[in-house]
């Protein structure tokens, strides 16, 4: 698809950009209706936060909480649905505490765990058991497959562990080696493989973006939905959209554009340069129901 932003455009901070698709502009349209059934779902990672070497020191972009601040309380609900624990992004993104982000929801571990500014609290699942086995046996496996030495790294989420190649010579070299071998790990312990920008996540099944966003959005029986996503788990709520859209509720999918994974550009209706461009299509959201 692309920006897709037209030749008469205004280039103001705060213009909206043209949907690339009938079916985005219809999304659009029916945002700016009606924002108090407006439901908005982001991404973390590579959309409100910068890929960064080290998972540890990302950050929400200087201007998403400004922006998200100013959105939420115009529209029905904004929630985070990410990879990350939900209390790792809530901590990452500053999003405690923040006036205008008091009912705010972060849903993390692709949706499994819920978190509520509104009340602080934290609904999270029972541990898989099946990620207990894997820590245990990851560090052998990383050592006989050579991926220790060749620089790859292990991010342990409590409920997945997640194999990191960004820091290593050769990441795509790495991340391929790894396929096959973690693919035997989690299949033998009962998780599966989430693969990423440079990571490849073993998890426990039964939960993805897609199911998560389907049941938010009909929890608040949103009349329309924005998502804005980055990474390959992210396609399964770009996949939740188009069957809401189907169905008779409008959405508008939004991608935070990398050279990294090129899969949700070809899907969205907007295409905006990464984070930056995420936070400052929030802020034009805002702006123009202001
Ligand atoms: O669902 P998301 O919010 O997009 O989270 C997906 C994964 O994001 C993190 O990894 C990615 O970001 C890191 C920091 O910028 C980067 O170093 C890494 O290469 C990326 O894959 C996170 O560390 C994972 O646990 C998440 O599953």
């Amino acid at each position: 698809m692309g920006s897709h932003q037209d030749s008469t455009r205004d280039d103001s901070p705060h213009s909206l950009p043209t949907p690339a698709t009938a079916a985005g502009r219809a999304g659009l349209d029916a945002f700016l209706a009606d924002p108090g059934r407006a439901v908005v779902v982001l991404d973390f990672d590579g959309t409100l936060a910068p890929i960064v070497p080290d998972p540890d020191q990302a950050r929400a972009h200087p201007d998403a909480v400004p922006a998200l601040a100013a959105l939420a309380p115009k529209v029905a609900s904004v929630a985070v649905l990410t990879g990350r624990p939900a209390e790792v992004a809530v901590h990452h993104g500053g999003f405690a505490g923040v006036p205008g982000l008091d009912h705010l929801v972060v849903l993390g571990h692709y949706g499994a765990e819920r978190w509520d500014a509104a009340t602080g609290t934290l609904a999270t699942p029972a541990p898989h058991p099946g990620v207990a086995a894997v820590r245990a046996e990851l560090p052998g496996l990383l050592k006989r497959t050579g991926a220790a030495a060749r620089g790859t790294w292990t991010e342990d989420k409590g409920h997945a562990v997640a194999v990191h190649t960004r820091r290593a010579p050769d990441p795509h070299a790495a991340f391929e080696a790894l396929r096959a071998p973690l693919a035997d790990l989690a299949r033998r312990h009962g998780l599966i493989v989430e693969p990423g920008r440079m990571v490849l996540e073993l998890r426990p099944p039964g939960m993805d973006k897609g199911a998560a966003l389907r049941s938010y959005a009909h929890s608040l029986d949103a009349a329309c939905v924005l998502f804005a996503g980055d990474d390959l788990g992210d396609l399964p709520a770009y996949a939740a959209v188009d069957t809401l859209r189907a169905e008779g509720t409008p959405g508008l999918l939004v991608c935070s554009a990398s050279d990294e994974v090129t899969e949700l550009r070809k899907r969205a209706d907007v295409e905006v340069p990464g984070p930056a461009g995420v936070v400052a299509l929030l802020a034009a959201l805002a702006h123009r129901l202001a």
